[in-house]
């Protein structure tokens, strides 16, 4: 279809959650007046539909785009549609997100908070790529406090109080400071003290269902976890059932969080259901939505106050 054909990459490669109207199964409809302009015919408007999954980032390359032409006069709804391909990439995704959220974030901190393996590491360091921030990770920090030792080591020779001391030492330094992004100890939510040095920024908690978090870690091993790797048992059972424990002593501190990026819903809204196939950067990209929508909510109290 030639108007089809008149639909640039360059217009979808930026897809905003605001410009997201109904769906159809697996499609979602993006509104977007460049598209309608481009249509020939002025009596017509266009619909663009866009593959669901697109919308989250996750699709590496090629997406289906499905573009329906409706004639203001005409009897039937529809009365032309095509479908093509075109290419969303993740990393102008998150460019684009990074860049609108920014402004917003007037240089404020983010601290990841959430379970071990839960991927404030490899998020975290995405994120502070993206936003052009310095990166930190608070369990690497305490290691040089305490003299380059590593976490399990520190368990060992000292004690977990000890650790969580430091931890907490660290937190508060971080918490002077700009334009960071922390990965927090995966237990740094259980002192109160530890949110008041969080909240100088803003707090992300990423929620992955212990499944994928235990296949995560069996994968790695528990070697450098200190409180999965007494029990015995196989790797992936070992890390479930612990996580489990640790999850019910501490699943309503990691609520205290600003923003929550739940895996499994991203999962749903994509169709398949399966946190494991979220790849980072979709993570990201759902993080900074979830940021800007928080900041824009606090500006909007602001003003209601
Ligand atoms: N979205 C993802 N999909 C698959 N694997 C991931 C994902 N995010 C992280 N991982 C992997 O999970 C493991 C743990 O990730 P990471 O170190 O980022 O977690 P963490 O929250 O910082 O962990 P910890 O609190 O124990 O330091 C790593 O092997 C990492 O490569
Ligand atoms: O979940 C936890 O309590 C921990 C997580 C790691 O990041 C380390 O901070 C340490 O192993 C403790």
């Amino acid at each position: 279809m030639e108007t089809a054909g008149a639909l640039s990459m360059q217009s979808i490669a930026w897809i905003a959650k605001e410009n997201v109207g109904a769906s159809q199964r697996n499609f979602a409809r993006f509104r977007q007046s460049s598209v309608a302009t481009k249509c020939s015919d002025q009596n017509a408007f266009a619909n663009l539909w866009i593959k669901r999954s697109s919308l989250l980032g996750r699709s590496k390359d090629v997406t289906t785009v499905k573009l329906s032409f409706c004639y203001k006069n005409a009897a039937a709804s529809t009365v032309e549609s095509e479908s093509c391909y075109a290419f969303v990439d993740e990393a102008s995704i998150l460019k684009k997100k990074s860049q609108d959220v920014i402004p917003y974030l007037n240089g404020q901190c983010l601290y990841l908070v959430g379970m071990m393996g839960s991927g404030k590491t490899t998020v975290g360091k995405i994120l502070a790529e993206a936003l052009d921030y310095s990166f930190f990770d608070s369990d690497k920090l305490v290691e040089h406090a305490v003299g380059g030792t590593s976490v399990a080591q520190i368990f060992r020779d000292h004690s977990e109080s000890f650790f969580r001391d430091n931890e907490s030492k660290v937190l508060k330094e971080l918490s002077f400071m700009r334009r960071l992004v922390v990965a927090t100890g995966g237990g740094a939510v259980i002192r109160p003290v530890n949110w008041i040095s969080m909240k100088q920024g803003i707090t992300i908690w990423l929620d992955v269902p212990l499944d994928a978090l235990a296949k995560r870690i069996a994968a790695v091993g528990t070697d450098s976890r200190p409180l999965l790797h007494d029990d015995s048992g196989d790797p992936y059972t070992k890390a479930f059932m612990r996580l489990t424990d640790l999850f019910e002593e501490r699943g309503e501190a990691y609520t205290q969080a600003d923003v929550r990026v739940c895996l499994q819903s991203m999962a749903a809204t994509e169709g398949h259901g399966d946190p494991s196939a979220l790849t980072p950067t979709a993570i990201a990209i759902e993080a900074l939505d979830l940021i800007k929508d928080f900041l824009d909510g606090k500006e909007c109290g602001k003003r209601i106050a």
